[in-house]
């Protein structure tokens, strides 16, 4: 397979000029503007192989939608090196649109007064696609995505989902060669945001798109992704498959007990209280120091336990737990 995206040793600094304070400091800063420096990225590298689904995540402020601005040609790099296709996205930015689609943001592809159908039908024309080609394709797609009864509705008339589910299927009607894709389950119902996911693991299989998918939600990334690269504070902490992410740093454990009485259970100050319920509470708690047995003997000795269960640390606990703002970062 080959190579699609290369980033070598990327660094983004944004330069924010300073408000000076006061009428002379004003016209001062006219003339000479200092500035502070915010580093978003800092020696990122990271290659992504035709095919790919890739998560790329990180918590809020990490650096991810500047990544996805690089990738695109939003952005020029502060320094390092940044090829798609082979080309320098930044100079082939009109090129690389042609066989790229993006989610992000406030962004849309659809006209707001217009039916959907049209919004589909003016894409064909900006794109410049054959009629037939496109006929066949966008049907194609509008049946996987199964939104055939909203074509007569115009856009600004359709739910947050079935928009969501619109604006995906547009992305694609170019048939686009690489997608990245910012938060596209952010507020979606369970439902929708399943069928989200099955279109996408779908075209993905078929047709082989590269999809790179910020997110936060960390149940998308186990559905969909095999690969994920985490980025926190600018810097890249961890690239390579999930399973390994979680067989690597997932210690935690949750042990959920439910109880007759109102007190939250006293176990040792290294069980975090994670949820509370109506009936019970869920403790996370470190699987390499204390074992399943051991935890049972201490509940056996709580009065008014009704029930113990445990779970084993899936990703978004992981992460949960890596990212608390007391938690001190363990890396390698
Ligand atoms: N145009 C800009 N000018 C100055 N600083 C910026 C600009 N855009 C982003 N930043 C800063 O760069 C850092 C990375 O921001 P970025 O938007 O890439 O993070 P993110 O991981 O996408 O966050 P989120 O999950 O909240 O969307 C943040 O500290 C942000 O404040």
């Amino acid at each position: 397979m080959n190579r699609i995206i290369s980033v070598k040793n990327v660094s983004k600094i944004y330069r924010i000029p300073k408000n000076e304070k006061g009428f002379f400091n004003g016209i001062k800063g006219l003339l000479k503007r200092d500035a502070i420096e915010k580093v978003a990225l800092k020696d990122v590298s990271f290659d992504i192989t035709e095919g790919e689904v890739v998560a790329y995540i990180g918590p809020n402020g990490a650096g991810k939608s500047t990544t996805i601005k690089l990738l695109t040609g939003l952005l020029l790099p502060t320094s390092g090196h940044i090829s798609v296709k082979g080309q320098d996205p930044f100079q082939y930015r009109k090129q690389l649109a042609q066989m790229t689609g993006v989610l992000m943001g406030q962004r849309s592809n659809l006209w707001w007064d217009l039916p959907l159908q049209d919004s589909y039908d003016l894409l064909r024309v900006i794109y410049n696609l054959d009629k037939k080609t496109y006929k066949e394709w966008s049907q194609y797609l509008i049946e996987t995505m199964g939104i055939e009864d909203l074509l007569s509705q115009p856009v600004r008339m359709l739910s947050l989902g079935q928009r969501m589910k619109a604006e995906i299927v547009s992305i694609f009607i170019p048939k686009p060669e690489i997608v990245y894709l910012d938060e596209p389950t952010i507020g979606l119902d369970v439902v929708t945001k399943q069928k989200v996911i099955e279109f996408l693991m779908h075209i993905n299989k078929q047709f082989h798109t590269t999809i790179i998918l910020t997110t936060h939600d960390l149940q998308d990334v186990e559905k969909l992704c095999k690969r994920m690269i985490l980025i926190d504070k600018s810097i890249l902490k961890y690239d390579g498959t999930v399973s390994n992410f979680i067989k690597k740093y997932g210690n935690m454990k949750r042990v959920m007990i439910k109880s007759d009485s109102d007190n939250i259970p006293q176990l040792p100050n290294d069980f975090t209280l994670s949820e509370q319920f109506i009936d019970g509470w869920e403790f996370i708690y470190d699987q390499s120091r204390y074992k399943e047995r051991d935890v049972l003997a201490m509940i056996a000795k709580l009065e008014n336990v009704t029930s113990v269960s445990f779970k084993d640390p899936d990703l978004s606990l992981i992460i949960k737990n890596m990212f608390r703002e007391d938690f001190e970062h363990v890396w390698d």
